[in-house]
């Protein structure tokens, strides 16, 4: 049916011009307010912040208080474009009325009684489009649950503030929204999904903040899309509590952090914590090491031949990213907590203040739950209140001291100029001892803490790692040749002046352990994108130096290309990390991939034969087939991309990745296209921006982006051998893209390809 025969349309478009009439009137107002506040401010008088005079102003969008006007400029010209995306009509239990309930990504209160015109897709009634029905339906408020019915469920597309369509619904889910959605292609970068968000991702957007969250999804499921919306919706139900600050979000590397830093602005949302786990270890050890590229382990073990190479550097990794290699470097830290304090009591002269055990036992017991600088703060208090105390009794001892040496003087002394020389420099000798009492009084406790010396996390480290301790401990777990490595690697790398990105969560639990915190870190939630990659002792660090923040956590297990480190069983992180105490849940439907590519990565995937693996679902969306083909040599493989990409020009396709397994395989081709006079961009894991459109990057470095089409240029048996990284590796790249996948091999295409149908005649075997 045209939308103009629809019997609401008339009604539907009088009401977008209302509502655009009302933004325009509201843009216009803050502009006035924006240049009455820059004139305050040029001739400076005025409160930049103080709007209110304004009749408009009270009209609240996103009530966030610490909105400036620019900010809020920005969130009217958005909703201008598109002020909603659906509507509700539901009536509550024992009530008359059926309310309109229009849900757009901010709300615009009617300025006169302060009713929502539009609706926040956060607030708790915009529930009702995710998770209701037609027919009975409730939601939760803070004032408990409310019954009632929904009448109807409606859609808009509205661009540029036209209504173009509009469908009415029953549930939210895999309905024409959605395929229009993902039929669209990739930009390059991510987007939001408000209007098209899936109950079971509606449930983690907004599942209870303080309980920590741990999601397991397959690759397009939407993980990093949720995360994002889900600090968006916890900012604005949680904005009594928190600012946008106390939030942070931390993933795998900076190209990654561009690729999604559109989102959040897009919802509205500023100034939250996007950050990698390096630049937040940075923050915490308050000093910038110089890191061994995160990936080069990574691709050592792509490139080694020698399997008990191999074997050494991965028992090694993951000893020291493990509960026992934490465990360690905690006894290391109680046998530094001993002997911390030195074995000297506190005294004034020969008299004992305080004696070396009192001052150990509060070390060590009264202040045991402080880092250990800060435990030496609170000790120096209790010294120098003890000093204080004794202040007046040393002084009134001085003068007894002084009194008696001068009555012995004058009885003893006739009254000569001998005598007078006496009591002067018996004088002289009290006032001085005063002066020094009055000076420890001041000084004494704070020398005494002085001279205690508390090591830089890295010294620690340093002992630690080339300790007794160590070396007993690490042979309960590893044998002699990975403990050997482990202390070569380190020794060489420290000799460079360089860590290991593993080093950081130990340096970080050190730092908290001897130094604390700094005031600056304002951390309340956490959330972790690609967190398969993390290690338990990565994630037990965070867990337990940010005290009281709450956690999500999303990643992949089939995507676990770290896995010499990152997580094997999110059971582990459930049980170490959280004490049992998180929720868990699993998205299978994948969003990005069309049913044909979906299907051979999980063929792929499945060649993996662990009860772990999670087999996608593809939403209904067709797409070409997807076909593998034999070449001879690179030159050709270049030479077919050449011609593909000619006919993709034609075609609406937006972003094109080439997808080796490493970064020489994508240097040489980056090499070859250059020649044919193609322009792809080689992405090498430095670069901070992601703005092409057109990339050659190694696998590992594709995790978490997407493509419209994706070439796979060499899937032959020597390069991706039946292990689990390379399957792993495959499978990331296979999963990327949107609607074109293109697979060569250079001669014999690897096993977990083979499964599909080959027709070798035409070198070309398709699924
Ligand atoms: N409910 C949805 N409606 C529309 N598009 C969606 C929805 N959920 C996910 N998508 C789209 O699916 C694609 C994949 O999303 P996203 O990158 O967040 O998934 P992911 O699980 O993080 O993937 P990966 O693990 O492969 O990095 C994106 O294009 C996203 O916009």
């Amino acid at each position: 049916m045209s939308i103009q025969n629809h019997p609401d349309y008339k009604q539907e478009v009088q009401f977008l011009s209302f509502i655009l009439e009302f933004l325009n009137k509201y843009h216009s107002s803050l502009l006035k307010t924006k240049d009455r506040l820059n004139k305050e401010l040029s001739s400076g008088v005025g409160d930049p912040k103080d709007d209110s005079s304004d009749p408009y102003i009270s009209m609240i969008i996103n009530t966030q208080l610490s909105d400036t006007i620019e900010e809020k400029l920005k969130k009217i010209e958005n909703a201008h474009k598109k002020p909603y995306f659906a509507r509700v009509d539901f009536t509550e239990e024992g009530s008359k009325n059926r309310e309109k309930l229009y849900i757009g990504k901010m709300s615009v209160l009617d300025d006169k009684n302060y009713k929502p015109i539009i609706i926040d897709w956060r607030a708790p009634i915009a529930n009702l489009y995710y998770e209701g029905r037609l027919g009975r339906a409730h939601y939760d408020c803070p004032d408990g649950r409310i019954y009632g019915e929904i009448h109807l469920k409606r859609q808009y597309t509205i661009d540029d503030g036209k209504l173009l369509n509009m469908f009415d619904i029953d549930i939210t889910t895999n309905d024409e929204f959605l395929q229009a959605f993902l039929g669209a292609n990739a930009d390059n970068r991510l987007k939001d999904i408000v209007s098209t968000i899936q109950v079971e991702q509606n449930r983690i957007i907004r599942a209870d903040m303080w309980k920590p969250l741990i999601v397991q999804g397959v690759a397009g499921s939407g993980k990093t899309t949720i995360a994002l919306h889900r600090i968006a919706y916890l900012i604005y139900n949680y904005d009594k509590d928190f600012i946008p600050e106390n939030y942070m979000i931390i993933a795998p590397n900076k190209l990654f952090l561009n690729y999604i830093s559109d989102v959040l602005p897009e919802l509205g949302v500023n100034r939250v914590k996007q950050t990698t786990f390096e630049e937040f270890a940075f923050e915490v050890l308050e000093k910038k090491v110089k890191i061994k590229d995160v990936n080069s382990k990574l691709s050592k073990l792509v490139d080694i031949e020698d399997e008990r190479e191999k074997e050494i550097i991965i028992e090694a990794t993951k000893f020291k990213t493990s509960k026992e290699f934490m465990d360690t470097l905690s006894l290391y830290l109680k046998q530094v907590e001993q002997t911390i304090i030195p074995q000297n009591s506190f005294n004034v002269g020969k008299i004992e203040l305080y004696s070396y055990e009192d001052i150990q036992e509060l070390f060590l017991k009264n202040y045991s739950d402080l880092p250990f600088q800060k435990r030496l703060n609170e000790i120096k208090k209790h010294l120098q209140n003890r000093a204080k105390l004794k202040k007046d009794e040393l002084i009134e001892k001085l003068h007894r001291i002084c009194d008696l040496e001068v009555n012995k003087i004058k009885l003893n002394i006739e009254d000569t100029e001998e005598r007078r020389i006496k009591l002067t420099e018996t004088y002289n000798k009290r006032d001085e001892l005063i002066g020094k009492v009055n000076d420890f009084v001041k000084n004494g406790a704070q020398n005494f803490i002085r001279a205690i010396e508390i090591k830089s996390p890295f010294e620690y480290y340093d002992e630690f790692i080339f300790s007794n301790l160590f070396k007993e401990q690490a042979l309960k777990y590893i044998d002699k040749d990975a403990y050997e490595y482990l202390i070569d690697s380190y020794r060489e790398n420290i000799s460079s002046n360089l860590y290991e990105y593993e080093d950081l969560a130990p340096l970080l639990f050190i730092k908290y352990t001897t130094l604390g915190l700094s005031e600056k870190i304002k951390v309340k939630h956490i959330v972790i994108d690609e967190a398969q990659d993390f290690s338990v002792l990565q994630l037990y660090v965070l867990k337990n130096i940010i005290k009281d923040s709450s956690f999500t956590i999303l990643g992949d297990l089939n995507q676990g290309i770290h896995y010499y480190r990152g997580v094997r069983d999110w059971n582990e992180i459930r049980s170490i990390v959280f004490n049992n105490s998180a929720n868990y849940l699993t998205l299978e439907q994948t969003y990005r991939t069309s049913i044909e590519i979906m299907e051979v990565a999980n063929k792929v995937i499945s060649h993996i034969k662990d009860t772990q693996v999670q087999i996608g679902k593809p939403v209904i969306r067709h797409g070409e087939r997807v076909k593998v083909k034999k070449l001879n040599s690179l030159k050709e493989v270049v030479e077919n991309i050449f011609i593909k990409i000619q006919e993709l020009e034609q075609s609406n396709i937006n972003t094109i990745a080439i997808i080796g397994k490493t970064l020489s395989e994508c240097k040489e081709i980056h090499k070859l296209l250059k020649k044919k006079g193609l322009d792809f961009k080689l992405i090498t894991g430095n670069e901070k921006e992601y703005s092409v459109k057109r990339v050659i990057v190694p696998s590992y470095l594709s995790k978490g982006l997407e493509f419209d089409a994706v070439f796979i240029p060499n899937a032959n048996r020597d390069l991706y051998k039946q292990n689990e990284l390379d399957i792993k590796l495959l499978y990331v790249a296979l999963t990327r893209p949107l609607h074109r996948l293109y697979i060569y091999s250079i001669g014999e295409v690897c096993d977990m390809l083979k499964d599909i149908e080959c027709n070798e005649g035409e070198g070309i075997c398709s699924l």
